[in-house]
């Protein structure tokens, strides 16, 4: 693979400002060579009209989720999972996970994320389309103790553990790995300790939900006198670059607990609404120097991928949980979608500067509802929606070109996306 130049557009710099640019990316490296004027290369890529910006990158998400689409709507967590969404999981088949799979990334792709990290079965499905779609993703098998033998249970970490170990690098290294079990209430305490101590041996972090509603903190607090994240560390959880999805419900002593432990917080601001789970408190995590990220939780929670509506909602959601409307501004939101991700799972991506991961999308600004142009982090935040992504390049392979996604038919996965959930749903009864 040569060189691949972004040609004529205005590029988003990673101190949020604005630069006419081109840039020129290495593509055998992966890696972005050089941002200035007038640079020349192989292969290019029209960004005329348009902004540059980092690849966005999806912290925390179910992707094969998009089966359940639309299937479980308007009910609070607890109930959702156990009245709506497991019945039917236990009925998901490998080839489900596939198509669930594919058809998440071609949304992801369509509207400029790079980069996901996702928590589910049979991950060597989930693996086998990362690596024909080229994305670039951390990967892990959720496990669960809630409804199982202590066997079962333990055969369920190991297998977590197991996935981790085999598929970290995979993909030519955009695939990277994390031991998850699925929360601290549905995983019992000696099996999250398990998981903290393997992962560590294996040198991969662990990923689980956290403090997402009050009804799965409250408990904690109740039993082990605690608050959960402080329980959470006595078991070896909470190491650095460990990471959680939600945080939604923190006291100030475990916010500082996260950032002395260098625990990243995925915020799924979309979910925490559907579910009425609560408002996080994301303005108090980032002014303690907390790594924050970006997650849309799955599609039956959100109901899409695009990862834009996320950066809305955090800016939106984040001055009504801090009840001030300069929380959340615009470039925090920004940062979060890319370079607070890419922290937070660990990659280096998230930045347009040379050396940094080949990661990018380019958004058309040609559009009713980005005219004018006075702040373009502004519209970044609170305007631009994934259909407004003409191209996607991921470790410097160009994934869509003029909104054609060159490694998936998309007539195809919506296809067999639609007759694998229509079936699932009917087995599931
Ligand atoms: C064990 S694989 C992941 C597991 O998590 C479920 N899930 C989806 N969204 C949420 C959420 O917001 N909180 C907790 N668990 C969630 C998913 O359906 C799988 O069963
Ligand atoms: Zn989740």
């Amino acid at each position: 693979m040569g060189t691949l130049l972004i040609r004529d557009g205005r590029v988003l710099r990673p101190d949020m400002t604005v630069v006419d640019a081109d840039v020129l990316v290495d593509g055998s490296a992966g890696e972005i060579v050089e941002v200035g004027p007038d640079l020349s290369g192989e292969e290019t890529l029209d960004a005329d009209g348009g902004l540059v910006i980092p690849g966005l990158v999806n912290a925390h998400t179910h992707v094969a989720m998009t089966l359940l689409r639309g299937h479980a709507d308007d009910k609070p967590l607890d109930r959702w999972l156990r009245e709506d969404v497991w019945p039917v999981e236990a009925a998901l088949e490998p080839a489900d996970i596939e198509a669930g799979a594919e058809l998440g990334v071609l949304e992801m792709i369509r509207s400029g994320t790079t980069t996901f990290a996702d928590m589910y079965f049979e991950i060597d499905r989930t693996a086998a389309v990362v690596e024909r779609a080229g994305l670039r993703a951390v990967l892990g098998h959720g496990a669960i103790s809630a409804g199982k033998d202590d066997d079962a249970a333990r055969a369920d970490i190991e297998e977590s553990i197991e996935t981790a170990r085999t598929f970290d690098g995979a993909a030519d290294g955009r695939i990277s790995t994390a031991v998850m079990p699925h929360s601290l209430t549905t995983v019992t305490p000696d099996l999250l300790s398990f998981a903290a101590e393997e992962a560590a041996e294996a040198g991969v972090p662990v990923h689980y939900h956290a403090n997402e509603t009050a009804a799965e903190v409250d408990p904690i607090v109740e039993e082990r006198g605690r608050r959960p994240l402080e329980w959470a560390r006595d078991l070896g959880l909470c190491r650095e670059a460990d990471f959680l999805a939600h945080g939604v419900h923190l006291d100030g002593d475990e916010i500082d607990l996260l950032a002395e432990t260098g625990t990243g917080v995925v915020h799924c601001p979309a979910s925490n609404m559907k579910l009425a789970s609560g408002m996080a408190p994301v303005q108090r995590l980032l002014d303690a120097g907390v790594a924050v990220g970006l997650g849309t939780d799955g599609a039956a929670s959100n109901n899409d991928l695009d990862l834009f509506d996320e950066l809305r909602d955090a800016a939106m959601l984040g001055k009504l949980a801090a009840d001030d409307a300069s929380a959340v501004a615009a470039p925090d939101a920004v940062r979060m979608a890319t370079a607070g991700g890419a922290a937070v799972l660990g990659i280096d991506a998230g930045r347009i500067e040379p050396g940094a991961a080949a990661d990018l999308a380019v958004v058309d600004l040609d559009a009713p509802h980005l005219t004018p142009d006075h702040d373009l982090v502004s519209h970044l935040a609170y305007a631009v929606r994934g259909s407004d992504v003409r191209h996607t390049v991921c470790d410097g392979t160009v994934l869509m070109r003029d909104r054609e996604v060159l490694p998936l038919d998309e007539r195809a996965v919506m296809a067999r996306a639609e007759r694998r959930a229509r079936d699932l749903l009917a087995r599931a009864g």
